[in-house]
């Protein structure tokens, strides 16, 4: 692989700071075009929209497609969804997340919507706590996390923003993961354990708990198998590790791993940074990884990286971005993620974007994985959940960071988007309370302040509540 070495060195973006353990990955760090990121990508920066007309588009059953008159600027999404999916506020089939089905096999999840629908309620809020075990701070469970809403407002409201938004939103929590790769200080594989265990007692359906990918590049997760040893006897969530290549699938099936993702780039640069490939050769490799998963009754998801914006390319086009889309859906992934790596994406850049995507693959396929850098996340989450999306990444605390950027910041925090999603009536089985409880508990050993200003208000909602009793 002496080639792949020299082509990764001669990379004038890439950050090869290998003898420096504490630093991230490679991937991160432009050193020309940053000046691209300080205005937000705008639409007369995007190529033109008639390229997302030449995609085949390809009927499916639950998709949520623009109208062929409307291929602009996805106007339309953004003044209410007018179309339904299978999980639209409008549907009465609550089919959710119980009976989620994987391309070869028929998956049916540990935890039934049944069992979620039992699971006692100890907080107030709409999104009530779970019953999972795990270690978690009984003095939250005393207080009240809720979120300030009219409860009978938004289950009656006939505004149709409110009634565009899905009933049930899967949170799939990457904190361990996403947010723990990014964070300078690696943390202790115990309380790497403990985190992944309070985020499953809080409720999150899916933790993404390391990755199995080279320990030179991104040292932070060069414990994985320790992780998976201390999480693998662990109920009621479904745990994924990133694979970049057959070598790391192995790996990570030797260490009980049952999901893997694969991660690819709409950006060019990006994937040579990241993964020392081509998009093309990229594809090629995850083709393999499937291959083998399929074998082992693997369920494997799919990330397409830099969707809206690229550090060093600057805008991406759509089309791009539908096209590795359709790529990793048409190899088997069930899923497919949409990282707006660098946070950069406003709902004017992200609704071109999905409309491109919506259209070769089922909007029920499509996950969102928004970056908070410029304090976008939450606004562009909301236009996916109008356009019919209804999964959603985050990280706890918002853990992580950008180095391609100053003052970036990680993943918008899952606790402001289940804020906001119990402020829409939107149920996702995630209590708040242990939610919090479990961003404190990583915050605290990062020695810094929780980064979501949810859960910075609630503790401080109820320390004031404390000092009046
Ligand atoms: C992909 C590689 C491995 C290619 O790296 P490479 O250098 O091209 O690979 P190679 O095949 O030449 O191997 C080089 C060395 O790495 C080893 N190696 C090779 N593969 C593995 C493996 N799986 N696990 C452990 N070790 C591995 C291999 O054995 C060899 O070891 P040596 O002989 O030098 O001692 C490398 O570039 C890498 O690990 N990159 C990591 C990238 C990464 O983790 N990025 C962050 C995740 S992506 C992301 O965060 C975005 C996302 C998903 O969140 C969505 C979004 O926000 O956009």
């Amino acid at each position: 692989m002496q080639w792949n070495g020299v082509r990764r060195a001669h990379s004038l973006w890439c950050c090869k700071t290998l003898t420096n353990n504490t630093h991230l990955h490679h991937a991160y760090v432009p050193v020309t075009t940053m000046s691209s990121l300080e205005e937000p990508l705008a639409f007369d920066k995007l190529p033109s929209m008639n390229t997302i007309d030449r995609i085949q588009r390809f009927s499916s059953g639950g998709a949520c497609r623009p109208r062929d008159d409307d291929v602009g600027m996805g106007h339309r999404w953004i003044q209410g969804r007018d179309c339904t999916t299978s999980n639209c506020c409008n549907d009465d089939d609550d089919k959710s997340f119980g009976k989620e089905s994987f391309p070869w096999k028929r998956h049916t999840r540990k935890v039934s919507e049944g069992e979620i629908l039992l699971r006692s309620i100890s907080f107030s809020g709409r999104n009530s706590s779970s019953t999972v075990s795990g270690t978690v701070s009984k003095s939250f469970q005393e207080h009240k996390f809720h979120t300030f809403s009219n409860d009978n407002g938004i289950s009656h409201s006939s505004n149709k923003l409110v009634r565009g938004v899905p009933k049930f939103v899967k949170v799939v929590e990457v904190g361990p993961r996403d947010g723990l790769q990014n964070e300078k200080i690696i943390v202790p594989t115990s309380v790497k354990v403990e985190l992944i265990q309070r985020l499953v007692s809080a409720g999150l359906p899916v933790v993404e708990a390391t990755s199995f990918v080279s320990p030179k590049w991104v040292p932070q997760l060069a414990d994985a198998k320790d992780v998976m040893d201390g999480v693998n006897a662990l109920d009621g969530a479904r745990l994924p590790v990133l694979t970049p290549n057959l070598k790391g699938f192995e790996a990570a099936v030797s260490a009980g791993a049952k999901e893997v993702a694969i991660f690819a780039s709409a950006s060019e640069s990006f994937s040579l940074s990241n993964i020392n490939c081509t998009i093309e050769e990229s594809l090629l490799r995850y083709r393999a990884v499937v291959t083998a998963a399929k074998e082992h009754s693997i369920p494997v998801r799919g990330y397409v990286s830099c969707v809206v914006g690229c550090p060093v390319e600057g805008a991406v086009p759509p089309s791009k971005v539908a096209h590795v889309v359709k790529e990793l859906y048409d190899m088997g992934c069930f899923e497919i993620s949409l990282g707006d790596t660098i946070g950069i994406g406003t709902p004017g850049t992200v609704v071109p974007m999905l409309e491109a995507v919506m259209a070769v693959v089922p909007a029920e396929k499509l996950a969102v994985h928004f970056h908070d850098t410029y304090g976008q996340a939450l606004a562009n989450i909301l236009v996916s959940l109008q356009m019919g999306i209804n999964i959603v990444d985050s990280s706890v605390a918002g853990l992580g960071g950008c180095p391609y950027a100053k003052g970036a910041s990680g993943n918008v925090a899952t606790e402001d988007v289940v804020y906001m999603l119990n402020g829409l009536g939107v149920q996702t089985n995630v209590d708040l309370g242990k939610l919090i409880a479990a961003g404190d508990f990583i915050s605290k050993h990062l020695g810094r302040p929780n980064g979501s200003k949810a859960a910075v208000a609630l503790n401080r909602r109820v320390t004031a509540d404390a000092s009046k009793i």
